[in-house]
């Protein structure tokens, strides 16, 4: 459990030919890591971007030196941070007498779909919970939580049932036609104990993509997902990964209503959803960033790491 502590600062407002939401920025200070030492070791604050600037496009940083691994401190130049969304810098976080993040800087851009790889236990899962704690907003796909005695339907409608003023006929539409996009229609009436794995996968992402359609406020801009494809067969696995795909590339919900999904993260093991779910990633080792490039340039990485870690080999830095 994540519990805030330190100064939190008061956000920018942003100008009004800038629609975009603000950004959160995490920094580090050595007096408030000695004050909460056992509970969060990040304070948290929010700025706006900046918007006078143009944008640019992303390249590979490699890290080939493991020397230079604890010094690093910038990952990426850009002249142009209007379409920063998230940006997390020099984030650390501990549990206890553990060290688990330990310097984690990054940005995720509008539009951007971000991976986010590396080691079991280097702290993957950690960084999107604490970037899910910092953006109310939006939201969190979590595979496994599903209400063991609550319908498909009930599941899918849960928020627009609690949260909302829709009425029940509308959200039975909205839940049968999100539940035709993930592939199980007629799945309604079934309890979670009734469904596969990859079924229940898809009807986490079914509530994940389904919104008020009488609001436009809690739609969210970045989805966060983790390990969505984990422990599912290849083609369930292709299933889910267009399906993210598809709901950020069309920018459209999962009824087909104009969407305003335009980035997400996802936390992945799975070679697939490397290649087909994310156009950019980042790999921590060891609670650091040790390489972050577009997807098609990380299995020609020089980085010993991440050979290490794209080949699968057992002789390189990484020892189990
Ligand atoms: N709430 C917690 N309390 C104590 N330790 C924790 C907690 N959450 C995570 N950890 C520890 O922090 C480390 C990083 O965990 P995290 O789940 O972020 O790793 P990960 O990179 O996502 O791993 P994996 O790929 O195996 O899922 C692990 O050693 C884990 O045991």
């Amino acid at each position: 459990m994540i519990s805030m502590s330190g100064s939190l600062l008061l956000p920018l407002s942003l100008s009004s030919d800038s629609p975009r939401r603000v950004g959160f920025s995490f920094s580090r200070t050595s007096a408030l890591d000695s004050r909460c030492s056992g509970q969060r070791n990040v304070v948290c604050g929010c700025m706006a971007p900046p918007t006078n600037l143009r944008s640019d496009g992303f390249s590979a940083t490699e890290y080939d030196d493991p020397s230079k691994l604890g010094k690093m401190g910038i990952v990426r130049e850009h002249k142009d941070d209007s379409d920063v969304l998230i940006e997390c810098r020099d984030v650390h976080k501990s549990f206890g007498e553990k060290h688990i993040l330990r310097g984690v800087s990054f940005k995720i851009r509008h539009g951007e779909a971000i991976g986010i790889i590396g080691p079991s236990g280097t702290g993957k899962s950690t960084v999107l919970k604490i970037i899910a704690g910092l953006l109310a907003p939006d939201k969190v796909f979590q595979s496994a939580a599903l209400f063991d005695s609550l319908t498909v339907r009930e599941n899918v409608g849960f928020l627009l049932y609690e949260n909302s003023n829709m009425h029940e006929d509308k959200i039975l539409e909205l839940v049968t036609e999100t539940l035709a996009a993930v592939g199980l229609k007629g799945a309604e009436d079934r309890l979670p104990s009734e469904l596969s794995g990859g079924m229940k996968k898809r009807v986490a992402l079914a509530r994940s993509i389904i919104f008020d359609t009488t609001k436009d406020s809690i739609e969210p801009e970045v989805l966060l997902y983790d390990e969505p494809t984990a422990g599912l067969d290849p083609i369930a696995s292709t299933v889910v990964e267009d399906l993210i795909r598809s709901v950020h590339l069309k920018g459209e919900d999962a009824v087909g209503m104009p969407g305003k999904i335009t980035s997400y993260v996802v936390v992945t093991h799975q070679h697939s959803t490397i290649q087909r779910a994310v156009d950019r990633l980042i790999f921590l080792y060891e609670g650091k960033i040790v390489w972050e490039g577009m997807t098609h340039e990380f299995t020609s990485s020089a980085n010993p790491i991440v050979r290490q870690f794209a080949s699968g080999s057992l002789d390189g830095p990484i020892k189990y």
